[in-house]
């Protein structure tokens, strides 16, 4: 598959990365296959409104250091936008709009209310030092006051962003309308309006959708062995999940290198680790080896997670990877060049927009909570979770089955199509 631009690239001031050129390929594609409208495919390839703002920001040491910000949301056709704000070094418009419009797919398949969004700042949260994230994020929220709103666009957390960072948010905006707005985002404090186990819902999602998976292959989860990329906070549930349902994870990494240990890594010991040590890091974890980077992907194993970032099974590493089922934890991190490969090879992909879905779907939860001011418990958020994940799955599977497609194609298939029909039904204006 080449890359396929959208229409107009002159005019598109996405286009220069490479991860929006992925998900435009992606939509390409599935509109030729399901014959979706050319002026509606080409209206998804563009985001619906895009902000950037620069954020400046009083630094401990008493200079002022200007950050750029983003927030792309690219549907509002379903309801307020949705989606995580990631603090990353090279975050830039044309991955925050990649990263928006997955967001509208994950939503249409999980049939919520909300099209997509996604925001980001340039900046590397682990070099921040005393107040400066809290600053950052007030000042940004200041800045896109006027695009975001409960029935507006509503963020969460994502890379190197956590629930404290929403808590911030929220505070900002409820002092600039006068009252507690805790539905302006999701993913804060349970104490603040939160919805319990909203922190652990997109690791858990994404075992249900491998434990589904492990079924139809008839393997015996208790005979399984994973490895996982990235130790945050999907990497970190989704590998105590894998735990819980007696598989062994056998390695692990993060930005700072990998490490392995065939007997199985004890993930609670390993969490402690990582809390301790300065960097925050899994290496140098005592009860295991350091492994290259690169090993992780072609390291034996019957579950391989990417839980980190985009793009890093590509078509140099595609056919080496030794997994079974291939669970995208991570958004994107499979590129169009992989998936080929991945096509014809025996790996049960579980793609991104339907394996990590459960953030969102919890975010949902919180969201229809904090407007009814009414809370659930534990048991009936990880049991609606369950449901929804499993009805997904099956919709899933079924879809690929009947079209003779890849997981990939079905879920975002299903996902656009939910997008162009309710588009359709709203009409054109004027
Ligand atoms: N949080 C959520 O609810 C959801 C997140 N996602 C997606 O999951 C992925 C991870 O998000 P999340 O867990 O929230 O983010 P976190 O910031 O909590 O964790 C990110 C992890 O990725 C690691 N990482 C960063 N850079 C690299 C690198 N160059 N090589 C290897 N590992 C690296 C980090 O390591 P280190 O700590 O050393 O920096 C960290 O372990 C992202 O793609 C995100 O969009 C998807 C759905 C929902
Ligand atoms: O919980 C949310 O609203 C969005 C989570 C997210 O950013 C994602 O699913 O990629």
């Amino acid at each position: 598959m080449s890359a396929m631009p959208p229409a107009q690239p002159a005019s598109n001031p996405f286009i220069s990365s490479p991860t929006y050129l992925m998900a435009c390929q992606q939509l390409r594609q599935v509109a030729r296959e399901t014959e979706l409208d050319e002026g509606v495919a080409e209206r998804l390839m563009l985001p619906k409104r895009s902000q950037i703002v620069s954020i400046p920001v009083r630094m401990e040491d008493g200079r002022t250091e200007v950050f750029v910000g983003y927030r792309v949301q690219h549907s509002l056709t379903s309801g307020a936008s949705k989606g995580g704000l990631r603090y990353a070094k090279n975050v830039d418009l044309g991955e925050v709009a990649a990263l928006a419009m997955w967001m509208s797919w994950k939503c249409g398949i999980m049939n919520l209310p909300f099209g997509g969004a996604k925001g980001g700042i340039a900046v590397d949260p682990a070099e921040l030092r005393g107040g400066e994230k809290e600053r950052l994020t007030r000042r940004f929220t200041d800045e896109i006051q006027n695009i975001i709103g409960p029935r507006v666009d509503v963020m969460a957390p994502d890379m190197g962003t956590d629930e404290q960072t929403m808590a911030w948010i929220y505070d900002t905006y409820s002092m600039k309308v006068g009252y507690a707005c805790p539905e302006i985002v999701t993913g804060k404090p349970v104490e603040l309006g939160g919805c319990v186990g909203r922190k652990e819902a997109t690791g858990r999602g994404v075992v249900y959708c491998i434990t589904e998976a492990l079924n139809e292959l008839r393997i015996n989860p208790e005979t399984a062995t994973a490895v996982v990329q990235g130790f945050g906070n999907v990497g970190s549930v989704t590998s105590e999940e894998l735990v819980k349902i007696g598989a062994k994870v056998i390695a692990i990494g993060d930005r700072y290198g990998a490490i392995r240990n065939d007997r199985g890594i004890n993930v609670a010991k390993l969490l402690a680790y990582q809390s301790t040590n300065e960097r925050k890091t899994v290496v140098g974890f005592p009860e295991a080896e350091a492994i290259p980077d690169a090993e992780l992907f072609t390291t034996p194993c019957t579950v391989l997670v990417p839980a980190a970032m985009e793009r890093v099974i590509t078509g140099e590493n595609a056919n080496k990877l030794k997994c079974r089922v291939l669970a995208e934890g991570a958004n994107g991190p499979t590129d169009p060049a992989a998936d080929a490969i991945l096509a014809r090879s025996d790996i049960f992909l579980i793609p991104d927009v339907l394996c990590n879905a459960g953030g969102v779907t919890v975010s949902y939860f919180e969201w229809v909570q904090d407007l009814a001011q009414f809370m659930w418990d534990e048991e009936e958020v990880n049991s609606q979770l369950k449901k929804q994940m499993l009805r997904a799955f099956t919709r899933v599977r079924e879809e690929a089955k009947k079209r003779k497609v890849t997981n990939r194609t079905a879920a975002l298939s299903i996902g656009v199509q939910k997008v162009a029909r309710e588009k359709a039904k709203r009409g054109l204006y004027p």
